[in-house]
């Protein structure tokens, strides 16, 4: 669990403030013992970490590229927030979308020379779809039968963590009832489980050629804590951490656990991610001379995403039915950030199909992503998301990417997730927004015509 610190001011970004002053005595006091060699031992992903997680100094954004300062409509949104990038950082372009219609209008999409797969889908998320899924992800989401980063650790509340957070919080009851821990069963201690929201664990990267092995391979329940403690309803709230999607992950073993089946892809998840695939114009990202190695089978598959992944299901149906198996967003995870936690650098390799579209979407808080190349020596490139924001990582080069979120940048939830703007049943979602960041995590499991079967 982070710890407990000072709540971010903006005075911080001001060298003049007392309160920057203050800021600065305590960090040397902290790291006067520090070695002074400790940074050339670094890679440089690991630097660029270093950088934007520091308390002190706060970090300078102008490197980290702000789309949003490129959009006049979201200038509340840069404005309210103490953070801002620079709009030229780094070479990127602008591409057309390929239904620019009615719905679409100021939509746009940005692609990267120097990460070639990646698309960045400014504010593709209109404000209502935002709070939806906002409220889809805490309220209906992160509750039984779907897993959460707490239920084995904790017996929770059947209808759900947040749904009796709320009915509690109504009632001014929210730290009065407390959640059991799970008795260990097993004679074993398992290791405490590192600070921060994910486990990181070198993983062979899944493919065709070892699917079977993988999956074969036994995945252990893992073991309650020992050490867990009866904890409120809403200090479990806010060590809410991920909930899984789709087909079931074995964080043990970092692959998935095929045995335990799938589980449902919400409808307006799966047509958002769909409609993200369909408007994007692929050609302009591996067409032409943008060729890149490493296609599952050698043959690259991109011209067919808008048929295979963009379709709708019935359409699909109807055209192919039986020739291939139905390819969709098939699992994933919803993220959990509170303000201090970070997301280490990482490749999501556990997914047989290494190249198809992964579809991430940025909502609350605004963070740093940094996304890198196929090793941690590689600067990576600094992104600012905002809510409402789409990440596209596609294609050999982009899907198998070191990347990671180093920050959650304090003081940006955007005016459209005020309640002022969103209704009084919008109070406790705004109360724990303030402080968090989520991300929907959207990927497809298996490529074209592979059966698992
Ligand atoms: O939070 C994000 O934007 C990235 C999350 C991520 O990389 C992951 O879930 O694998
Ligand atoms: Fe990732």
């Amino acid at each position: 669990m982070p710890a407990t610190t000072t709540p971010f001011s903006p005075d911080l970004l001001d060298p003049t403030s007392p309160a920057y002053k203050k800021a600065r005595r305590q960090h040397f006091k902290t790291t006067r013992n520090r070695s002074p060699h400790v940074d050339s031992e670094w890679t440089p992903f690991r630097a660029a970490e270093k950088k934007y997680k520091a308390l002190f100094p706060p970090p300078d954004l102008s490197d980290v590229i702000d789309l949003a300062l490129l959009d006049d409509t979201r200038a509340d949104e840069v404005v309210g927030g103490v953070w801002r990038g620079a709009s030229d950082a780094i070479p990127c372009r602008e591409i057309p979308l390929k239904k620019n219609g009615p719905s679409l209008r100021g939509k746009k999409a940005y692609i990267f020379p120097n990460h070639p797969g990646l698309v960045v889908l400014p504010s593709f998320v209109s404000h209502d779809e935002q709070r939806q899924l906002v409220r889809w992800a805490l309220q209906d989401h992160a509750r039984r039968p779907n897993e959460t980063n707490l239920d084995v650790h904790y017996v929770l509340p059947e209808e759900g963590l947040w749904s009796r957070y709320t009915s509690l919080r109504a009632a001014g009851e929210a730290d009065g009832e407390l959640v059991q821990p799970r008795i260990s069963t097993s004679s074993e201690v398992p290791p405490p489980e590192p600070p921060g929201p994910r486990k990181l664990i070198a993983n062979e990267p899944a493919g065709k050629g070892n699917y079977h092995e993988l999956s074969a391979s036994p995945k252990p329940p893992p073991a309650p804590s020992p050490t867990a403690q009866p904890s409120s309803v809403a200090s479990l709230v806010r060590r809410l951490r991920w909930a899984n999607i789709g087909w079931s992950y074995h964080w043990g073993t970092k692959q998935y656990d095929f045995a335990k089946g799938r589980g449902e892809i919400q409808d307006d998840l799966r047509r958002l991610c769909k409609s993200v695939i369909r408007l994007v114009p692929w050609e302009e990202l591996f067409g032409g001379g943008n060729n890149q190695e490493g296609w599952d089978d050698g043959s690259p598959d991109w011209d067919a995403w808008d048929e295979t992944y963009g379709k709708s299901v019935g359409v699909l149906f109807n055209r192919i039915q039986c020739l291939e198996r139905r390819i969709e967003p098939d699992a994933g995870i919803v993220n959990f950030y509170q303000t201090r936690d970070t997301l280490m650098a990482h490749v999501d390799r556990s997914e047989v199909c290494a190249t198809s579209p992964l579809v991430s979407i940025s909502l609350g808080c605004a963070a740093i992503f940094l996304i890198g190349g196929l090793t941690r020596d590689v600067a990576p490139t600094p992104i600012l998301l905002r809510s409402g924001d789409v990440v596209v990582m596609s294609g050999p080069a982009c899907r198998r990417a070191y990347h990671g979120i180093p920050r959650i940048l304090e003081g940006t939830l955007p005016p459209h997730l005020h309640t002022s703007m969103s209704g009084d049943s919008w109070e406790v979602y705004e109360e724990y927004l303030r402080r968090a960041r989520i991300n929907v995590n959207v990927r497809q499991v298996f490529p074209r015509g592979f059966d698992p079967a």
